[in-house]
């Protein structure tokens, strides 16, 4: 029990709930930013409820290591490698909302809108799924931060699966709105989520 307030769980817990609070936090006010207060509902802070049972069994696996295994919480050049995964994936999502601006809507668009452009400039110029991309980096990094085999894995796991199904399905609309440009663009384009065409 003593081992939760060591250097060492106070240095990675302390990162881990900065991480996590300055994503969502900054995913909203981006939001905000770029749609406005009115069209921004609490759902932009991006917070389910099988989102936070995925975090508390992170708290939980990482309480039962430190406690019975703490010799596995001091590899710090993983734990460090994991920090980077975060900084590096929150940096890409942003930079994806950024550059597509109105068209980055958190709800997948159903319907064509009359504004509503094709991006294929900047980060959507190396990967069709920046935002999806990045925000699979920084779940796992999350996980890596905390020398969490076991959450490393199940987020590696439900997070892809979740992207495996949720690209096809927002790309069937895509095509709908923008027909043979999108196909020319899914073609020289990869998706930026592994195994993911
Ligand atoms: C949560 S955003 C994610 C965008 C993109 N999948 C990504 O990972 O960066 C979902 C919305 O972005 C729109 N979208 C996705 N790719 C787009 C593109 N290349 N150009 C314009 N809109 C796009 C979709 O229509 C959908 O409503």
């Amino acid at each position: 029990m003593t081992e939760l307030f060591s250097s060492t769980a106070c240095r990675q817990l302390s990162q881990f709930i900065v991480a996590i609070g300055f994503f969502h936090v900054s995913e909203y006010f981006l939001a905000v930013y770029i749609h406005g207060r009115s069209n921004v509902t609490l759902k932009s802070l991006l917070i389910s409820k099988n989102y936070i049972v995925a975090m508390i069994c992170s708290l939980l696996e990482y309480w039962l290591e430190i406690t019975f295994l703490p010799g596995l919480k001091e590899y710090w050049w993983i734990s460090n490698s994991g920090l980077g995964m975060v900084v590096f994936g929150e940096i890409i999502r942003k930079v994806a909302m950024v550059t597509a601006g109105h068209a980055f809507t958190h709800l997948i668009k159903v319907h064509h809108e009359e504004q509503h452009r094709l991006v294929t400039h900047g980060i959507y110029g190396f990967v069709r799924h920046p935002g999806y991309c990045g925000f699979f980096i920084w779940s796992v990094g999350t996980q890596i931060m905390l020398l969490n085999p076991i959450c490393t894995l199940a987020f590696a796991v439900v997070v892809w699966k979740f992207f495996a199904g949720r690209i096809p399905y927002e790309e069937f609309f895509l095509r709908q709105f923008f027909d043979d440009e999108y196909e020319e663009y899914a073609q020289s384009v990869p998706s930026g989520v592994p195994f993911v065409k």
